[in-house]
């Protein structure tokens, strides 16, 4: 609660309204389109555009273990993005803010590369500033639920990723570059800035000063470079071939690990405090926080390490 001198206090809240408090909260955070009609926007004409240029799909596994692996799957066009792919990928992450038990997601590309940018057909049928700030609103839209989803994610990022393809890895909590890789904002080399949320998240990760040299200069990003500058949270080796050898998926998995292991609602309110954190105001951050942590007080998981005398050494 905002007390009159700008301070906030924390208030009492019965479990109905605590319910209320917590519907609103995930409405602001996770369904959080960024357009909507008052834009102008209208996702169903776009949707329509866009699936007259077919290919490829966006594949989810949900697993039991709360970590879902999407995989960006267009091998012939080195997972380019077809028109298809955006209604498919905005589908997907319909599917995960549904999924009351997630705790983690992997992006990841179709064999041996991450994802190549917009399918350069389409982008050519399209290239009239009209659909192109259409498509642009309805990725902006996909790609900022897909960050504000109440989990942990990382892209997995070995090949390449260019274009919408750097893009789309920010809008991934934590990326894992593989040995050989390379991130590249190519769009200048287009004649063309980020459309699809990737400038302002990408200063956001690395900085402006950072953002400005990787789309001023078109800078291939590769693991070593990518740790220096914080685009990179880890560095994978790409397994040989002889038997017994983790696969980058594997890889990848043991590391989300470390951030997802624990219940659901306790990752879930960890996103949700940092993601307030990082996109609203202080105050209003703070009221957030307040929310969501009555949603683990005195929750199962606290109950039981309560119980358990747990020590942190
Ligand atoms: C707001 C969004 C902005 C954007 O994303 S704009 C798009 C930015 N991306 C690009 O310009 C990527 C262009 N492609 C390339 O640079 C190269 O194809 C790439 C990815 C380095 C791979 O090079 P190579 O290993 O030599 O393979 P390749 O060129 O023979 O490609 C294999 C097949 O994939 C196709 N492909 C690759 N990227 C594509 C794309 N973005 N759209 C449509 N098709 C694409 C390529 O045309 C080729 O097809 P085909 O075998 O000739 O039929």
């Amino acid at each position: 609660m905002l007390r009159q001198d700008g301070t906030v206090c924390s208030e009492a809240t019965t479990p109905g309204v605590q319910q209320q408090q917590l519907w609103s909260l995930d409405k602001r955070q996770s369904s959080g389109c960024v357009y909507s009609s008052t834009h102008g926007f209208n996702p169903e004409e776009i949707r329509e555009k866009l699936q007259a240029f077919p290919g490829g799909s966006i594949d989810l596994l949900k697993q039991e273990s709360g970590v879902a692996v999407l995989t960006i799957n267009n091998p012939s066009r080195m997972n380019a993005f077809s028109g298809s792919m955006m209604v498919d990928l905005e589908e997907r992450v319909s599917q995960l803010e549904s999924w009351t038990d997630c705790k983690g997601l992997i992006v990841q590309g179709a064999a041996g590369t991450f994802c190549s940018g917009s399918d350069l057909n389409a982008v050519r049928a399209i290239s009239n500033p009209q659909d192109g700030m259409k498509m642009c609103m309805f990725m902006q839209n996909a790609l900022t639920r897909l960050l504000r989803l109440p989990l942990i994610s990382v892209a997995l990022v070995e090949g390449r990723a260019l274009g919408g393809g750097a893009e789309l890895t920010t809008a991934c909590d934590f990326r894992l570059l593989a040995s050989g890789s390379v991130i590249q904002f190519v769009h200048k080399h287009m004649g063309l800035v980020p459309g699809w949320g990737g400038a302002a998240r990408l200063v956001r990760i690395v900085g402006s000063q950072n953002a400005l040299k990787l789309l001023g200069g078109a800078v291939k990003v590769d693991p070593g470079l990518g740790l220096q500058i914080g685009l990179a949270d880890g560095v994978l080796e790409v397994p040989q071939a002889e038997e017994g050898a983790d696969t980058l998926l594997q890889q990848a998995e043991n590391w989300l690990s470390q951030y997802t292991k624990g219940p659901a609602p306790v990752i879930q309110a960890v996103k949700k405090v940092v993601l307030s954190g990082r996109e609203l105001p202080l105050s209003e951050a703070l009221r957030t926080e307040k929310d969501v942590f009555g949603t683990v007080w005195g929750g199962p998981a606290n109950l039981q390490a309560l119980a358990s005398k747990s020590k942190h050494k």
